[in-house]
């Protein structure tokens, strides 16, 4: 093995359902890197067991399963950068110089990264009831590389940074117009992911800074979200206020008519009750009975079972509805339809049942290569008129290189 570059950033990326740690060299030339390596840790990891979250460690080019954690265990930043120090060769092991944080909710105060200060973790905790499955999480993600990397600097990345530059007619709901002076509007989400791939896809088309570029991106894993973009700035976008809005998710139902809430609300349920139902138990998991992974309920509606099958014909005709929406917002044919992140990446068969609604556009998937895509790929026919990219999510490096600025 050659040797290996400096190694002194450290990401931490805490989703709803997983908790992603990776270590780059911040001087690298290379734009996207990739991490020294990467641990990670996913509670609904179909292989890790009941109660159980499952542990990877990515190093050297190859993927290493680390014994699976309890689920519940409390801190676990400590527990999965405790595991990743003791699995990793002697040379892979370097206490980082900075850490820099995905925080999901950054209100409207944020449009770039910041380094983490008092007045930040304030503004970060003002928003923590609009993303109940994140922020606390990365608080927790906070406190604990703060605890354990006191001497250093840590810096924040948000979610909803990328989406600063929406149109007040998306970012506007259709309320009182007291909601307004209330914060009450959409902000959107996956921003991150965003950024990377419109910039990633406008390169890949070779019209990298394009200022009149439109794509619609669509974010698919445990939390899903479409955007749609111009030249790398966010026009329209599914998620809302909060992360629940939008088109159905592993275990979130997106939106739905809020006479829904009404009615739950007169038959006694409390608030948080709601919040846990439409939050942890809709979506792909409600519907289907089953964990909300699509490499669960496609075998389990391939056998015939009818929930599986309704859970994914609803995940599709959202996610067709959403697209159609991002391309109301374009008002052209995009550039690239641009699928990133788990089930994005990994799904064909959501990719092929996704474009098929819009063939009517001249959009077409060639089988062989959408079957066997691996990301960065482009999986239309030669002849569509519009391009189907598969992009790696790479909130990460993304994440690095919006604080560069910050890091001289
Ligand atoms: N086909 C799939 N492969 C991997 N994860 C999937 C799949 N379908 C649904 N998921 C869900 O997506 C989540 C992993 O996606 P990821 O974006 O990495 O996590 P997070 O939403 O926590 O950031 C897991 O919660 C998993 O249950
Ligand atoms: C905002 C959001 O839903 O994030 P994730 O997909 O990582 O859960
Ligand atoms: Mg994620």
């Amino acid at each position: 093995m050659g040797r290996r570059p400096a190694v002194n950033v450290l990401t931490v990326n805490a989703g709803s359902g997983s908790l992603k740690l990776s270590m780059f060299d911040a001087e690298t030339s290379a734009d996207p890197a990739a991490p020294a390596w990467q641990a990670k840790l996913v509670t609904t990891d179909p292989e890790a067991g009941e109660g159980m979250a499952g542990l990877s460690l990515d190093y050297g080019g190859r993927k290493h399963r680390l014994d699976p954690l309890s689920a519940d265990t409390p801190d676990r930043f400590e527990a999965l950068w405790r595991a990743a120090q003791e699995a990793l060769p002697e040379d892979f092991r370097d206490e980082p110089k900075v850490v820099i944080h995905r925080v999901v909710h950054g209100g409207d105060r944020f449009d770039a990264a910041v380094r983490i200060d008092d007045s930040v973790l304030q503004e970060i905790e003002r928003w923590s009831r609009f993303a109940p499955l994140h922020q606390a999480a990365n608080r927790a993600g906070i406190d604990a590389a703060r605890r354990g990397f006191p001497e250093i600097p840590h810096f924040a990345v948000f979610d909803t940074a990328f989406h600063r530059t929406l149109p007040a007619a998306a970012f506007t709901y259709a309320g009182p117009r007291s909601w307004r002076s209330r914060g009450i509007r959409r902000f959107g989400f996956h921003g991150i992911s965003f950024r990377a791939a419109s910039t990633r896809a406008a390169e890949m088309l070779g019209r990298a800074g394009d200022p009149s570029l439109p794509l619609i991106l669509c974010h698919l894993g445990g939390g899903c979200s479409l955007c749609a973009t111009v030249g790398g700035r966010s026009i329209d976008t599914t998620m809302g206020l909060t992360p629940l809005d939008g088109i159905a998710m592993s275990t979130r139902s997106g939106a739905i008519d809020p006479a829904i809430l009404i009615h739950l609300m007169r038959q006694g349920m409390r608030a948080d009750e709601i919040e846990t139902l439409l939050n942890r138990h809709s979506g792909l998991s409600g519907l289907s009975g089953l964990p909300g992974d699509t490499r669960r309920i496609r075998p389990a509606a391939g056998d015939g079972d009818p929930d599986a099958r309704l859970a994914l014909d609803v995940f599709i005709h959202r996610l067709r509805a959403g697209i159609g929406s991002m391309l109301a917002s374009l008002g052209t044919l995009p550039g690239a339809l641009v699928f990133t992140d788990t089930i994005g990446e990994t799904e064909p068969t959501v990719r092929t049942a996704a474009c098929e609604a819009f063939a009517f556009l001249g959009l077409t998937l060639d089988p062989a290569l959408n079957g066997n895509a691996v990301p960065d790929c482009d999986v239309a026919t030669a002849d569509s008129r519009v391009r189907a990219l598969v992009i790696h999510s790479r909130e990460a490096w993304q994440m690095v290189k919006e604080c560069r600025p910050l890091l001289s």
